[in-house]
């Protein structure tokens, strides 16, 4: 028997594999936890061959980080209860929109004592028209201490090893140095807030800012256009924060789960490039999702559906106008080149 600290990673996509690489790095090193860390992988057939199979030979997750080697201690396991069986932390990493079913599979089949930490930049629709926060659905259904972490780390960017910030939610102060040694590289480099729920919202509204920049990419109006449009969107989100999770701090906004990821993903990420596409082809988010990103997921455009949904409901469409043109563009109800008309009379702006 062991002390050891076990761990899990369940996803592998993208991101999921980015931070499996530095996971079992950490992992590997600090002998306080386990050597082995499991990753769950949604089972695939790539050419013919399981895409865990490739991956447990070669290291290699060739279909959503290719060219990028994991630690040889990452195992691939396509059976989400065995790969989160007696793992003491479990580090969720899918795209939003699979959260539930994942957690219904692991519901009473996880240590009890496990800590959650959730890399899942998005939101969960609450019948009756309000959103949960993807900690809160993890922690409701697994009963387990959930904190998160988000950050301006385009995925490819951290595979790579370049210098990057990322921020980590927790109260609990027993717990934040354990995933901080987890999570800390000398090029990913970590601070610890206890303002969670902001941090996660961050990460989620983020994506939908980044669909106007690609618009505005998309439409070529140009570095100040965009640059107002981060603002908005930046006021945007502090204006959410403090009308839906009073208590917030502004300082939050200023780590690297406000600022800076809000300029990297509209510099660099994929819900800029589809919305930038979406307007240079005339085709659907759906349809340039499929075309385009070889399996990985936005989260921008069903962000903006689900707060949309709720700001409708609560009649506040209006206070959030950047957020909810976003959401007419990407269905369809309002044409690309409304964006500005929209956003021209911005409640910032009287
Ligand atoms: N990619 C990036 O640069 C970053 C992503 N994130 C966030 O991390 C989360 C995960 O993103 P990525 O790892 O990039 O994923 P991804 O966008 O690469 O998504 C593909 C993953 O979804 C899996 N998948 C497909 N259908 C599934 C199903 N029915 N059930 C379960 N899994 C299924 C695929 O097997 C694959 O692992 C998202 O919330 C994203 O916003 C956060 C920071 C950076
Ligand atoms: O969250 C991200 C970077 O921090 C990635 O953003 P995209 O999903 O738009 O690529």
């Amino acid at each position: 028997m062991t002390n050891k600290r076990r761990v899990c990673i369940v996803g592998s996509g993208n991101w999921g594999s980015a931070i499996a690489k530095i996971v079992g790095y950490n992992a590997a090193k600090l002998e306080t936890f386990e050597d082995r860390v499991t990753m769950y992988v949604y089972e695939e057939i790539i050419n013919g061959r399981k895409l865990t199979e490739i991956i447990n030979e070669t290291h290699e997750n060739v279909k959503y980080l290719p060219g990028h080697q994991l630690p040889a201690n990452v195992i691939a396991v396509p059976d989400l209860v065995e790969a989160a069986k007696d793992a003491d932390f479990l580090i969720f990493v899918v795209p939003h929109q699979f959260i539930k079913t994942i957690c219904k599979t692991l519901e009473g089949k996880i240590k009890p004592t496990a800590i959650g930490l959730s890399l899942i930049k998005g939101f969960d629709t609450v019948e009756g028209g309000g959103i949960d926060l993807i900690s809160h659905v993890i922690n409701r259904m697994l009963n387990i201490q959930v904190c998160v972490l988000m950050g301006a780390n385009l995925a490819g960017e951290v595979a790579d090893e370049k210098f990057c910030e990322t921020t980590i939610g927790c109260k609990d102060k027993r717990v934040a140095p354990i995933l901080r040694d987890l999570i800390q590289t000398d090029y990913f480099r970590v601070v610890v807030v206890d303002d969670v729920d902001t941090v996660e919202i961050c990460g989620a509204l983020k994506n939908i800012v980044a669909c106007a920049a690609g618009f505005v990419d998309g439409l070529e109006l140009g570095d100040n256009t965009k640059a107002a449009v981060i603002r908005l969107g930046l006021m945007e989100m502090i204006r959410f924060v403090d009308t839906f999770y009073t208590g917030s701090r502004l300082s939050t906004f200023f780590e690297s789960c406000g600022i800076a990821d809000l300029v990297t993903t509209c510099y660099g990420g994929r819900n800029r490039r589809i919305a930038e596409a979406f307007v240079k082809t005339g085709k659907t988010v759906q349809e340039l999702e499929t075309e385009l990103l070889n399996g990985q997921k936005l989260q921008g455009p069903y962000t903006a559906e689900e707060v949309n949904h709720m700001l409708r409901i609560k009649n506040m469409e209006e206070k959030f106008p950047l957020f909810t043109a976003v959401h007419k563009i990407c269905v369809g109800a309002l044409s690309p080149q409304k964006l500005i008309d929209w956003i021209r009379d911005h409640p910032e702006h009287q």
